[in-house]
């Protein structure tokens, strides 16, 4: 060490920052890299002789040009590069969570940031740190988490506690837009029988078949359940019992269309029976009524014969 310490400080500092296994680059006032320590070239499969020097670094995270956390630290500190920082009343630091495309690897990662800066011993900025921590397990675990939360194991639609949820939601959403909420209630029709002849299991890959059916005639905003068993459910939002009734007409003749076989079914194929149930939302009325009227219709429907819809006499208001 020399007589002020300070270049062997700063050797031992950057030799250290070099072996860090934490990813770490750090920018000058330029945002040109000065240093790309070894964890960093391991995340991002980008070399340090490649990329030291440039302001490119930005493309061993990304497709297209977008600042790095560093480079907005940077913009908004730039000030502080000219006037020497006076204290630190504020926190400088900033931190970010996002998805990146890392086109060296060749695929994505989700990287939690942070970007600090570092001041000379005047008060005036010298350099930006970001440091890069690789979440893409925590979060694929985590959306995994959300997915086993929110959806039905067998169908992949929403399960039921995704339904109730949306149906408050929306509900609640009708009252204050004063929209009308319409709501069908789908049951498989003689399903047991369909079980009894081609077992579990081909009850399920008919589950599966008129849940993807059933889907396919929704828009952005509909929902569609597995409610239970094999009834399915869907929310409507903003939809006239008219409207409900052409999207339930719809449903059942795309399950008739798919024509699988149910020969102890009177149809001899598979059909499904539909309630339908529209309210104007009010103080006076909730959302179980709703589903109470589309299951009184659903109930209809089945002892009118099946293969069905039925719609209530007026909506519920
Ligand atoms: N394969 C399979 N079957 C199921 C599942 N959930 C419910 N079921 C079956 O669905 C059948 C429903 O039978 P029921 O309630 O008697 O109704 P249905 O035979 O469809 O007669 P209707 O509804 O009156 O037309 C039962 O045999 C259940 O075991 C499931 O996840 N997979």
């Amino acid at each position: 060490m020399d007589s002020s310490g300070a270049p062997a400080d700063r050797a031992f500092a950057h030799q250290l920052m070099e072996t860090l296994a934490i990813p770490i680059f750090v920018l000058d006032t330029t945002s040109r890299v000065i240093l790309w320590n070894r964890a960093c070239e391991r995340l991002t499969g980008v070399p340090a002789r490649d990329i030291i020097g440039t302001r490119e670094h930005w493309r061993s995270f990304f497709e297209e040009r977008r600042p790095t956390l560093a480079d907005l630290l940077l913009e908004e500190r730039a000030g502080d590069a000219q006037h020497p920082r006076i204290g630190l009343p504020d926190d400088p630091h900033l931190s970010a969570e996002s998805w990146c495309d890392m086109p060296r690897m060749g695929r994505r990662r989700y990287l939690a940031t942070d970007a600090s800066p570092i001041y000379d011993e005047r008060g005036r900025l010298a350099a930006v740190v970001e440091t890069l921590r690789d979440m893409t397990d925590e979060k694929l675990a985590q959306i995994a988490l959300e997915q086993l939360a929110t959806r039905d194991g067998l169908t992949g639609l929403a399960n039921r506690r995704c339904f109730d949820e949306t149906l408050h939601a929306e509900w609640a959403r009708a009252l204050r837009q004063r929209q009308p909420l319409s709501l069908l209630m789908v049951d498989v029709d003689n399903f047991k029988a369909y079980n009894d002849a081609n077992g579990h299991l081909g009850g399920d890959e008919c589950l599966k078949r008129i849940a993807t059916a059933v889907a396919s005639e929704m828009r952005a905003n509909d929902l569609v359940a597995r409610y239970g068993g094999e009834e399915f459910a869907v929310i409507l939002p903003n939809q006239s019992l008219k409207g409900a009734a052409s999207v339930a007409e719809r449903i059942r003749t795309r399950v008739e269309q798919l024509q699988v076989p149910n020969r102890l079914a009177p149809a001899q194929h598979v059909t499904v029976s539909i309630g339908a149930a529209t309210a104007i939302a009010s103080p006076d009325n909730g959302a179980s009524e709703l589903v109470a009227i589309a299951d009184a219709a659903l109930y209809r429907a089945k002892h009118m014969g099946r293969n069905r819809i039925s719609l209530p006499l007026s909506e519920l208001a």
